[in-house]
């Protein structure tokens, strides 16, 4: 069987990845050796049969003796050992959840239900570096994969409504604790005038006392328009990585102009886009959902009416689910071609856990042939 290392397992991605893994029996395919960056000796999880106690995971000889090496511990743990462990002659295959080396020429970028054959490809050609994408791209690319691999997109604008769990699990805990704050300061006198609500609950959010160390600002009850470092450009990172990450998964070799803007907004792990997008043709709105729809097993085409969105085209619907609904389509009045759709997915799940797992599955399979 095939020795995987596994680090970064019981953080809040790999938990998510160990959920799906347990419950798809992917441990039974597998030799799994779990490492740790704090607590080496200890017991590790429980997978249903036996393992060996909890390995470092800087100690870079015990990590060359696997086969594949899965990691969900983030860009700095990457950064410190990938770099060890290559140079040190190292052959074996690279999983990572962290987007340090997504960009690097000797990695792909891993959505399989999307990019399989540039996997399968680089594979064969060598590449041993397999890097799950940012979870913006990654859910995107799920929904509008019709439309990518039929050669429909020009261009498209994505503006986002990003969760919580993308800026990590001390983030979703603060955004709970702003919700509770807020109901704190309105809960006595919610029965009286709105306006006197109102202007406790906004007194509430300005206050000192108002928990903002993680995210800097107000999240529950407002937004912040502004993910990630700052670009030369006036792009922030994240909206940076919808264009270069989308054109390197597809490996366009005319990159397809995308932009927009990414916003943070008070949801748990739901990412959500609005999306502006002008077609090469001016497809009927049915042959667009046609396409939508046969792209992959997990797109879901929402019809456009009240009833159908607020049931299947929230958040609240979709999370901890692996379905990536589609809807709002329709076309624009802003020109022949242009339509404009709206998409909800896990930030978790398919934006971040299971294109990993899937990929590990991949690489075992390639492996033991
Ligand atoms: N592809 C994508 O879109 C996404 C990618 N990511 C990537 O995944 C990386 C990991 O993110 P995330 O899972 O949020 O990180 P977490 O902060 O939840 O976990 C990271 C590590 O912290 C350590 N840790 C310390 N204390 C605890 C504790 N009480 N509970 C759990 N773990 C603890 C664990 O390492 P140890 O056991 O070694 O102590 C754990 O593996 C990110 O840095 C990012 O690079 C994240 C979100 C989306
Ligand atoms: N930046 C994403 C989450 C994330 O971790 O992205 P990346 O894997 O590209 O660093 C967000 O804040 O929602």
């Amino acid at each position: 069987m095939v020795k995987v290392g596994i680090v970064g397992w019981r953080g809040m991605v790999g938990s998510v990845l160990m959920e799906r893994m347990r419950s798809e029996n992917d441990f039974q395919g597998i030799d799994p050796v779990f490492f740790t960056t704090s607590q080496a000796g200890q017991k590790g999880p429980d997978i249903g049969k036996e393992i060996p106690v909890l390995q470092d995971g800087f100690d870079v000889e015990i990590l060359k003796g696997m086969e594949v090496i899965v990691s969900c511990q983030g860009s700095d743990y990457t950064k410190k050992v990938h770099p060890q462990l290559r140079e040190g002659g190292w052959n074996g295959v690279w999983i990572d959840a962290a987007s340090a080396l997504r960009m690097s020429e000797k990695s792909i970028i891993v959505l399989d239900p999307v990019n399989r054959e540039v996997i399968d490809k680089g594979f064969d050609a060598g590449i041993r570096d397999f890097i799950g994408g940012n979870c913006t791209v990654s859910l995107m690319l799920m929904a509008l994969g019709g439309l990518f691999e039929a050669g429909q997109v020009e261009w498209l604008s994505t503006m986002t409504y990003q969760a919580a769990s993308g800026a990590g699990a001390k983030n979703m805990k603060e955004l709970v604790s702003q919700m509770g704050a807020i109901n704190e300061a309105a809960q006595p006198i919610l029965d009286g005038p709105v306006a006197a609500v109102d202007t406790a609950v906004a007194g509430a959010m300005r206050g000192d006392a108002f928990p903002t160390d993680n995210f800097g600002a107000p999240l529950a009850g407002s937004l912040i328009p502004w993910i990630d470092s700052p670009m030369e450009n006036g792009q922030t990172r994240e909206e940076w990585k919808g264009v270069s990450e989308t054109n390197k998964i597809l490996e366009n070799e005319t990159p397809i102009p995308i932009d927009g803007i990414c916003v943070r907004i008070g949801t748990m792990r739901c990412h959500s886009q609005a999306i502006t997008l002008k077609l090469k043709d001016d497809l009927e709105i049915a042959e667009v959902e046609r396409l939508l729809a046969s792209a992959n097993d997990w797109v879901k085409v929402v019809p456009n009416t009240k009833e159908a969105t607020l049931k299947d085209l929230t958040p609240t619907a979709v999370t901890g689910t692996l379905t990536v609904p589609v809807g709002r389509i329709r076309k624009m009045n802003l020109g022949p071609g242009v339509i404009s759709l709206f998409t909800v997915g896990d930030q978790l799940l398919w934006g971040a856990a299971e294109p990993v797992r899937r990929m590990l599955n991949i690489a075992v399979e390639k492996l033991s042939a």
